[in-house]
């Protein structure tokens, strides 16, 4: 039956209010209007950024919500005057906008996009202000633009990119989020260059894809720094050369790596969302070029600090998002060379439920054994 123009009611997980178990309803997604898309979502992972809004810690954080930006899906219907895809396209959705048109958007400098970046902070559509989802009336908010703990989603037309038909959707459902992110924190954001000593702070799916492209960007140590010594292992796998967990020393950590690295390391990336770590991550970077990258997502209300002579001295402190990677002109390439196998991706999934099962995938995120758990959203 043609689904075009009408509301569809499909299941989704609503989070209702913070922390409180996800629950699945039957929510009604309102037709795409004007420069909207309505996506069919057929698998979807957690990122660690979907817990920290559900927890109450993002002061954008809103309620009722559907949570959910790492995912892939097939293009359902379009709106009017949508081109850049069409029904039965493979996509997958962006929450960070590429308009190709704003301010942002022709800097040059930038990947950040501000076409609908003031609606999708507020959970809304930007053409009347208004959310796609409800349940009998009632409305549920948007999430990053992007919502895709759903059967089906509406995101605006430059917050989706059109992918390779042959690339395995419950595979590249990652490229979403958490890879490209720790990928281009590296190629992008730091531009690390052979030979450099890099510190990754946090071994979680985004501290392996810096590893991962630190390796590929031909560092010559990379120090892996994480509090689970179970990481350890797996990170070997993505070019971690060395192990430090914090808690076997006296030392501040950031002590411990300048003393192991002649002065300190080139580049180091703060992949936890822990304001202390990323102090310690800025200290541990060489006197007069060491360059630090915040990844991490750090709660409302927390604050970093330093010595401003740390900066004074040569140190350069920076911060990421989505790596620097233009997400509509980007991700489509990142697919290609997962399929050409230039990049990892399957190796971050350790773990596929159902939508059905979203609080389980929740409690294994929790759970030092998980990287990525994809969802299949079968009813
Ligand atoms: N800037 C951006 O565009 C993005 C940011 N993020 C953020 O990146 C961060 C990491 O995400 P995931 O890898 O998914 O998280 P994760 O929870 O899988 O990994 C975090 C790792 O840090 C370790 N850890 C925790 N406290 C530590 C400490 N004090 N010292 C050393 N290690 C510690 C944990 O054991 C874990 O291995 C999160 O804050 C997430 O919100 C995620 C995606 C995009
Ligand atoms: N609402 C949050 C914003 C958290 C944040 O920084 N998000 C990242 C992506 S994290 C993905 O897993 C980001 O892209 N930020 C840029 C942006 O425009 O939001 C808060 O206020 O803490
Ligand atoms: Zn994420
Ligand atoms: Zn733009």
């Amino acid at each position: 039956m043609a689904t075009q123009g009408q509301v569809i009611t499909c299941k989704a997980a609503v989070a209702w209010e913070p922390n409180k178990p996800l629950s699945i309803e039957d929510v009604q997604v309102a037709p795409p209007q004007a420069g909207e898309v309505r996506v069919k979502i057929l698998y979807t992972a957690l990122c660690h950024t979907d817990a920290y809004t559900w927890s109450g810690k993002d002061p954008e954080g809103l309620f009722p919500c559907i949570l959910g930006h790492e995912a892939a899906g097939i293009v359902e219907s379009v709106g009017e005057g949508v081109t850049n895809v069409q029904p039965g396209d493979h996509v997958i959705p962006c929450y960070q906008a590429e308009c190709g048109e704003c301010k942002f958007c022709k800097s040059g400098k930038t990947n950040l996009c501000g076409k609908v970046r003031s609606a999708t902070g507020v959970g809304v559509m930007l053409s009347d202000r208004k959310s796609r989802f409800s349940i009998n009336g009632k409305t549920i908010y948007h999430f990053m633009g992007t919502s895709t703990f759903s059967q089906y989603t509406v995101v605006h037309d430059v917050s989706v990119a059109k992918i390779d038909p042959a690339a395995p959707l419950d595979k590249v459902c990652l490229l979403g989020c958490g890879v490209p992110t720790g990928l281009g924190a590296v190629w992008n954001t730091a531009k690390v260059e052979p030979g450099s000593i890099v510190a990754v702070f946090g071994l979680g799916t985004v501290g392996l894809a810096v590893a991962e492209g630190a390796k590929s960007a031909g560092a010559s140590r990379i120090i892996g720094i994480d509090i689970d010594s179970k990481k350890f292992d797996t990170a070997k796998n993505f070019g971690v050369t060395e192990f430090i967990n914090p808690k076997e020393h006296d030392k501040p950590i950031q002590q411990v790596i300048v003393d192991l690295t002649d002065g300190g390391v080139d580049y180091s990336f703060e992949c936890i969302g822990n304001v202390s770590v990323m102090r310690a991550a800025l200290e541990c970077c060489h006197k007069g070029w060491g360059t630090s990258v915040i990844v991490g997502v750090a709660a409302s209300g927390q604050e970093i600090s330093t010595r401003p002579f740390q900066l004074v001295t040569g140190r350069v402190w920076k911060g990421t998002a989505f790596g620097g990677f233009k997400s509509r002109s980007q991700v489509p390439w990142l697919v290609e060379k997962y399929l050409k196998k230039e990049i990892k991706v399957d190796e971050y999934i350790t773990h596929n439920l159902t939508l059905g099962e979203i609080n389980k995938a929740f409690d294994l995120m929790h759970e030092g054994g998980c990287l990525r758990c994809v969802l299949s959203t079968d009813a």
